[in-house]
């Protein structure tokens, strides 16, 4: 339909009570009654019931769909995007006005179905599409032209498109600023791509592991621009007064596959549907509807979730329980009545010899003749034998091992995901909370604020007088009391309570005590960051699983308490946690000037 008869359409629909002559209104319901738009983000119900005279239909209430942008927090992914949007706008001399699209069109858009609906407008096929530049979620942008306004162009987010490629797309989807696209074709290959390189079958289709296609190296130097942008972006007057060091190389993951150590595949139930009469596809979501791999069209099938048999990112067991898990589903998933996620988690037991596996194993994920599957490992530099088994109860107790040194917490509790790198990384970390000239006589302090089950305040716990871990979680401060107890340790005390509790009881002299900061994806609070300045320790060692607010939490200490700016970035680099996906841990390290 073209803009000038939806026009006078609307202006038929919109008053709240209008009186039209009959025949027109038949057309205004059948209209109405084909709305199914992808793009409702908000809407207003609109009010079909008529009532009929003998001569003229009422009709009440009649309202447009309202566009409403979702409220993002700046440092999520979203709230990247728009920071990533303006960097590609700025390199092509670009406006926001000039990508603008017109959504709330599209959205009251009632006639999608016609070829010329402005709907099927937006949501075409579009070739020939260079990819520019990578966003921190490992997604290509590219700049095509605007499909109604040749004055315009529309950003489009590619999933799967690498700088360089030149791409067919389809674009399904319509944000103010951006488009959705699915790629369909990939027409010359970026030369960074390096489709020989992929091992999950499921890659290309699956969300998750998004960067196979690239050689390690190269994900490792991508991630360490992730660093660099998310300071650019969260903490500009750091990089503008030159107080940011260069990002250092991304330290690489000693395992760049089967690392996982959780996952947890689903199963969704049909709409509307009592019971399950066929068995749903039990795995990972799908990212969209890409068609470029064209040899694993097929694979997983072609629903929202994705029917997945085998992880290239998990550990060997979590395979085992996996493949467990499915057989077990094949039977017993006529008893679910609603969609479910299914917890897989590894547990790692210490072998002792005086007993046999079997009298170690405990519960845990269960072959086809009822045993509990296991595979043997060993700690070469310790000489130690670990025994893996795979828990599905997310209330059981499980055990990692890092270190030497054992950690038990629930299964459904937050721990670190790659053990693998875990050693490097608590060496780094208890590295660098060291006090230079300290000397011998004079103790050492340590802070480990959201402290978790105790990973760090264990590791870091020898050679310091004391540890004080702080967490919000009680259940983690029981475990991470035990776990201090279980190996041996006796320098470590733990508090429940928002991170910033701590600073009502600190004790040790501020000039001796470093602090670690491992907080969720959302960072510290301003409240926490005053009172840490104010603390005034001697060293910081910020670790983050989103470079995003770590950066902002790190300018606001820096710039916006009064002792911050005796403090200078010592070193900012990533640890690669979570190979062949976009993810990054960064740690920076902060010292007393
Ligand atoms: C990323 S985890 C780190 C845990 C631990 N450092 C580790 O490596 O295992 C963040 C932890 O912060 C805790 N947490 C979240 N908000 C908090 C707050 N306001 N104060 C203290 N702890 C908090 C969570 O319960 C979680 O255990």
């Amino acid at each position: 339909m073209n803009n000038l008869i939806k026009s006078s359409l609307f202006r038929y629909i919109k008053p709240l009570t209008v009186l039209v002559p009959q025949p027109t209104t038949r057309r205004c319901l059948s209209i109405m009654s084909t709305i199914n738009n992808d793009n409702i983000i908000a809407t207003t119900p609109i009010n079909k019931r008529v009532q009929e005279t003998n001569t003229v239909t009422k009709v009440k209430k009649q309202k447009l769909k309202k566009y409403k942008a979702k409220k993002a927090d700046p440092t999520s992914p979203s709230g990247v995007l728009q920071f990533e949007i303006d960097d590609l706008l700025k390199t092509h001399n670009l406006t926001r006005d000039e990508v603008s699209n017109d959504v709330s069109t599209i959205l009251n858009d009632f006639s999608k179905e016609d070829e010329n609906s402005i709907t099927k407008k937006y949501h075409r096929i579009v070739n020939d599409v260079e990819i520019l530049v990578l966003t921190s979620s490992g997604d290509g942008l590219a700049l095509i032209d605007h499909p109604v306004d040749s004055t315009k162009k529309q950003i489009a987010i590619v999933p799967f498109g690498l700088p360089g490629d030149i791409t067919n797309i389809r674009v399904f989807k319509t944000h103010p600023y951006y488009v959705e696209t699915d790629l369909l074709d990939v027409n010359k290959k970026s030369p960074i791509r390096r489709d020989d390189l992929i091992r999950d079958k499921y890659f290309g289709k699956a969300s998750g592991s998004q960067f196979e296609f690239l050689t390690y190296e190269k994900q490792l130097e991508i991630k360490m621009n992730t660093i660099s942008n998310a300071y650019k972006y969260f903490a500009p007057r750091l990089v503008e007064e030159c107080i940011l060091p260069a990002t250092g190389t991304t330290i690489p993951s000693p395992l760049p596959y089967y690392y996982r150590t959780k996952i947890t595949p689903h199963f969704d139930m049909p709409r509307r549907a009592k019971v399950l009469e066929e068995r749903p596809p039990l795995g990972f979501g799908q990212k969209g509807r890409p068609t470029w791999r064209k040899e694993t069209l097929e694979v997983g099938g072609h629903a929202s979730t994705l029917d997945i048999d085998e992880c290239a990112l998990a550990t060997d067991i979590l395979n085992i329980g996996l493949t467990n898990e499915r057989r077990r589903f094949d039977k017993e998933f006529k008893n679910y009545k609603k969609g479910a996620t299914i917890l897989l988690r590894e547990n790692t037991i210490v072998f002792d010899e005086t007993k046999t596996i079997k009298e170690q194993l405990g519960e845990g994920s269960r072959d086809e003749n009822g045993e509990v599957s296991y595979v043997e490992v060993e700690d070469k530099e310790r000489g130690v034998k670990l025994i893996k088994t795979c828990v599905t109860n997310q209330k059981q107790i499980v055990s990692e091992y890092v270190d030497g040194y054992t950690f038990n917490f629930t299964a459904g509790e937050f721990f670190q995901n790659n053990n693998s790198i875990l050693s490097t990384v608590t060496k780094y970390v208890r590295e660098n909370l060291q006090i230079p000239n300290s000397k011998i006589d004079e103790p050492n302090y340590l802070v480990d604020a959201y402290c978790g089950s105790g990973l760090f305040s264990v590791c870091s716990s020898k050679g310091v007088e004391k540890v004080t871990g702080v967490e919000i979680s009680a259940d983690s401060v029981s475990f991470a009391e035990k776990n201090a107890k279980l190996n041996g340790i006796e320098n470590c005390d733990f508090i429940v309570g928002k991170a910033e509790k701590l600073f009502e009881s600190i004790s040790t002299p501020n000039d001796r005590t470093s602090v670690i900061l491992d907080p969720p994806r959302k960072g510290c609070d301003e409240v926490f960051m005053k009172q840490l300045a104010e603390y005034y320790p001697a060293r910081i060692v910020y670790i983050s699983c989103n470079v995003h607010s770590q950066a902002r939490d790190i300018e606001y200490f820096i710039k916006e308490t009064e002792k911050g700016s005796h403090y200078k970035i010592e070193s900012l680099r990533g640890f690669d946690f979570f190979p062949q996906t976009h993810h990054v841990e960064s740690v920076c390290v902060l010292s007393r000037v």
